[in-house]
This record gives structure tokens, C-alpha cells and sequence, in this order.
């Protein structure tokens, strides 16, 4: 294996970057980056790390969610706590029903890039470069908004931070006491289906607390009981900006991508001889990546082995996102090959980019029922190779929209225009994530 360095990346192919008319004013943008501050610390990256070897063996699960992708005009600290209370709400499901501690790792302050099926759009016979996150360019139709623009990942990077200022906010200060519990619940849950069970379950947590209470063990007393974490991650996708605030740690000699605690590369972009694996390889973090039906399982145990030589445990999370249509026929080879090879990972479903469709109207959209099918199925197939189902990730809101139809809410197909907010992929909504925690818990517990 050849000298890993921050830009050996560069002497690869890497697919889904965006075309820069200005290389000058790139290279400006990336020494600007390279300027910044970290957004996250080595120690914290670790102890991510740490946790996530938990979960490899069944000790612990890991939750991943948020927007599908983060955009400039959206950006709001009422859409950031909505987001925190709808991820400690499910926390709080998957831990006190599922009976597991939960890692919470937010898609969040960081993710901006999107790749794209295709590099073009046509609107009425005019053809432009497809959007490609707000990082990249404008979701406008019009050229000069989707031409690639470099300061853009300095509006990203100004955004991430004051992003995980406000996050960091409220793990430590107030919002995550256990005893808000009932504050968790967006208005626009109350009366709805999973609300009731939520709040019999926030009434035993309640009386728990009570009794914790009598017994000298409060709030002022347990941190654990005020306070949360909420790590951060996103697509490392625009490599350039990766590079740019990657650091190495002075005690250990560690490479460390302070943009996020962890990073995925996407199922795109995860080719053997690539840039982007290339990249993950050389970064102490822990990564994920994406995987399809479409992987073989020899090529799978290559990248295993590429991005975790020492098989360490906390370091790798393969993310299956096959569809519900395929989960079964084509998981079951992949997770017996990695059981049989006794390699160390982190198994984690996302049954949202695999069960993507066009509804009849000409939106895009994925059906609660296909996403609560392939999370089922990813359970029973890991069970049956003796490997833990480790975790779960979304693409969610705390926003009241219509993205998704489904659920014990009723959101069909005529209801997706009423509030279709998204710039690119169908998220869950609140009301829909809180009736998949519940049945997710199930599962855990079984
Ligand atoms: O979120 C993932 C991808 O960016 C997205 O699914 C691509 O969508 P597209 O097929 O419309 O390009
Ligand atoms: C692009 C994404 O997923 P995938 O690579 O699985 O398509 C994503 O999670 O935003």
C-alpha cells in the first residue's frame, strides 16, 4: 500500500466532484479552510470511536439522522432544536423500550454535498448542471446559480460552526435533562397515534427519575441525566474541503478530518482505487460507507480491509441500503462473508436511499411501509448470520412536511405537496420517526 498523505487522494479518480471554472479561486478557498478552526477535537472523535466498538458487539446501537441535506435558507436554531428533540426523542424510545444505550450522531453541520445520478437537468429543452448542495451551487434553475462556486464551502464551513455551537448548547445545557422528556414532543405530534405510547413511556421514565430522586440521584448530582452527546456527520464528498480541515493530532501523530466526528462515503463513490476511499483510509475517525446489492462480496472484503487493517473494532460502519426489494436476496451473502472472515464492524441500515420512487404526481418520495420492510428484514438477516443489527440511518426533520407517505398519519401520495420541502431526497417527519422507534425498539428487544 502506497504513502498515505492528506492529498494523496488527488492522484485519483474522484467521481461526483464539482467543476470549478477557477482553479485560482480554489485554491484560494481551500488555504482560507485550512486557516479555520477545527469544528471537532481528536478526543471526542475517539471516544465516538469507543462507543461505536460497543455497538459492533451488541452492547450498544447507533442512531444517524437528519437532513438529507442542509441548505443556507433553511438554516434556523428553531430547525436545529427541532431536529435535537426529535433525535433524543427516539433515543429515548430505543433506549428505555430497546434496552441499549444509543449513540446519537446527527447528519448535521457539515452536510451540504449531494452526489447526483446525473450531471445535468433539463427544464423545457434548456439543459444545466444538476444542484448538488448548497456547498456546491444554487438550487435555483438558472446558470449562474448552478455554476459551481467555491466560497460556497465557506458558507458551509461558517454554518457548520454555528451549527455545533447551538448543538453543543443544548446536550449541555438544559434541553437534554431527562426530565424533559415531555418538552420533546413537537406540537404537532400531540394527538397523534405514537404521542400516547410516548407519553405512557415518558410517565414511567418520570416516576423512575422520582424514585432516583429519593435516592440522592438527581440532575445536579448525574451528568448523565442533564446532559447528552450529539456527535456529527456527513457525506465526505467534496474532498477538497475534507483535505482543507484535516489535522494532525500533536500527542498521538494522527490524522484526524475535524469537519465532523464521522464521516460516510456514499454508494457512489466508493470505488477500491478511488480518491474518496483513499482518503477515508489515511483519517483516524470512524467512517461508514454506503453499500448496494450492486457490491460483490470479495470487493466488499477488500474495502473492509483497505479502510480497517487492524480490524479494530468502532472504526468501520457498513451501511447497507440495498431496498426492501433486495435486502433479502443479497445481504445475507455479504454479512456471512464478513461473520466468516471475523471482521470487526458496525452494521447499520438505511432504508431510505434504496427505496426511493416517483409518485404519480411527479414527486419523489419513499413509503414508510418499504422503509419499516427493509429495516425488518436487515434485523432477521443479520440474526440469521449471528451478527448484531447495530444501528440505523435516516434521513429526517423535526419539520412538520409531507416527504414521505405512510405511516399511522396517513400521508399519501395527494398529501406530498402540502408541505414538500426538501431540496433533494424525501426526509421522515417527527410523527413518522416516533412510530419507527417504537417499532425499531421492538426489534432491538427480540
Ligand atoms: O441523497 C442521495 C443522492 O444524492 C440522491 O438520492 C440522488 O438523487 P438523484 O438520483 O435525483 O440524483
Ligand atoms: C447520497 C446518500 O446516500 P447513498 O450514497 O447511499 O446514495 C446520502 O446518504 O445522502
Amino acid at each position: 500500500m502506497t504513502l498515505w498523505t492528506p492529498d494523496s487522494w488527488r492522484a485519483l479518480p474522484a467521481l461526483q466532484q464539482p467543476h470549478y471554472n477557477d482553479q485560482a479561486q480554489l485554491l484560494t478557498i481551500e488555504e482560507q479552510l485550512r486557516q479555520q478552526p477545527p469544528l471537532v477535537f481528536a478526543d471526542e472523535v475517539s471516544q465516538l470511536r469507543r462507543q461505536l466498538a460497543d455497538a459492533a458487539q451488541g452492547k450498544a446501537f447507533l442512531l444517524q439522522g437528519g437532513d438529507c441535506a442542509e441548505t443556507f435558507a433553511d438554516f434556523s436554531s428553531a430547525g436545529i432544536r427541532d431536529l435535537f428533540k426529535v433525535l433524543m426523542q427516539m433515543a429515548v424510545v430505543l433506549t428505555y423500550a430497546g434496552r441499549k444505550p444509543v449513540i446519537k450522531v446527527g447528519r448535521l453541520a457539515g452536510q451540504f454535498a449531494k452526489p447526483r445520478s446525473a450531471d445535468t437537468e433539463v427544464r423545457e429543452g434548456i439543459e444545466l448542471p444538476s444542484f448538488r448542495g448548497d456547498s456546491v451551487n444554487g438550487v435555483e434553475f438558472t446558470a449562474a446559480a448552478r455554476a459551481a462556486d467555491p466560497e460556497r464551502m465557506l458558507q458551509a464551513y461558517h454554518q457548520s460552526t454555528a451549527t455545533l455551537n447551538l448543538v453543543r448548547a443544548f446536550a449541555q445545557g438544559g434541553l437534554a435533562d431527562l426530565h424533559q422528556v415531555n418538552d420533546w414532543i413537537l406540537s404537532f405530534v400531540r394527538g397523534n397515534p405514537g404521542c400516547d405510547q410516548y407519553l405512557q413511556l415518558a410517565h414511567q421514565i418520570k416516576d423512575a427519575l422520582a424514585f432516583m430522586e429519593v435516592c440522592g440521584i438527581t440532575s445536579e448530582t448525574s451528568s448523565a441525566l442533564r446532559s447528552t452527546t450529539l456527535f456529527t456527520s456527513h457525506e465526505a464528498l467534496l474532498l477538497n474541503y475534507e483535505q482543507a480541515l484535516t489535522r494532525q493530532d500533536s500527542t498521538s501523530g494522527q490524522w484526524f478530518d475535524c469537519s465532523a466526528h464521522m464521516l460516510w462515503v456514499g454508494e457512489r463513490t466508493r470505488q477500491l482505487d478511488g480518491a474518496h476511499i483513499e482518503f477515508l483510509r489515511g483519517i483516524a475517525n470512524p467512517v461508514g460507507v454506503k453499500i448496494s446489492n450492486a457490491i460483490a462480496a470479495d470487493d466488499l472484503l477488500r474495502l473492509v480491509d483497505i479502510l480497517n487493517p487492524e480490524n479494530e473494532a468502532g472504526r468501520l460502519t457498513l451501511i447497507s441500503r440495498m431496498g426492501a426489494d433486495k435486502t433479502e436476496q443479497f445481504l445475507p451473502a455479504l454479512a456471512k462473508r464478513i461473520a466468516d472472515e471475523g471482521r470487526q464492524v458496525v452494521w447499520s441500515c438505511d432504508p431510505m436511499h434504496g427505496n426511493t420512487v416517483k409518485a404519480a404526481n411527479g414527486y419523489k418520495t419513499r413509503s414508510f411501509d418499504h422503509i419499516m420492510l427493509e429495516i425488518e428484514q436487515f434485523f432477521a438477516v443479520l440474526s440469521a448470520c449471528g451478527q448484531h443489527a447495530g444501528g440505523l440511518h435516516l434521513e429526517m426533520t423535526g419539520a412538520h412536511v409531507t416527504e414521505c407517505v405512510g405511516g399511522a398519519y396517513h400521508v399519501s401520495e395527494e398529501d406530498l405537496a402540502s408541505c414538500y420541502q426538501t431540496q433533494c431526497d424525501p426526509r421522515l417527519n417527527a410523527q413518522q420517526v416516533l412510530e419507527l422507534s417504537f417499532k425499531v425498539a421492538e426489534l432491538i428487544k427480540s
